[in-house]
């Protein structure tokens, strides 16, 4: 895997239109992330925004969650962006309920709607140049 900082993108088919907006919107800030996406959502967001780095994985239902939770745990995502629908059953309820779980276990940085993401995606993680050091004592 590559050492650029990477970020996941994953929406849910009616927050799908939000998430290339969500792109769009912070487009220049993207550009300066590796992107994996679930197929669909990479492909919508790669419509919106074509400059983009983004690397499609499979869809969601057909195991797209499960390869992210995967990279999650070999320590390669750094920041997770997942517009859930709440109000729509889901066949593969059992894969995004793991992939959120392994965020939670490897403390990874997640946003579940656009009102947090909006506060993360300006998120610098400490070990990149220009991140926000904690002072102590
Ligand atoms: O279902 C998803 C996440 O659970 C998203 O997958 P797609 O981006 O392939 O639609």
């Amino acid at each position: 895997m590559t050492a650029r900082k990477c970020m996941a993108l994953i929406a849910h088919d009616l927050k799908k239109q939000d998430m290339a907006e969500f792109a769009k919107a912070h487009e220049s800030v993207l550009a300066d992330w590796w992107i994996v996406a679930t197929g669909t959502t990479g492909g919508r967001v790669q419509e919106a925004c074509p400059g983009l780095d983004v690397t499609r994985l499979k869809s969601g239902p057909l195991g797209g969650d499960q390869q992210i939770g995967a990279l999650i745990a070999t320590g390669d995502v750094d920041l997770l962006i997942f517009f859930i629908d709440p109000l729509t059953a889901l066949p593969h309820d059992v894969d995004v309920k793991a992939l959120t779980r392994l965020a939670t276990v490897y403390d990874i940085p997640m946003a579940l709607n656009r009102a947090t993401a909006e506060r993360l995606v300006d998120f610098r993680p400490l070990s990149a140049p220009g991140a926000v050091t904690v002072c102590q004592g």
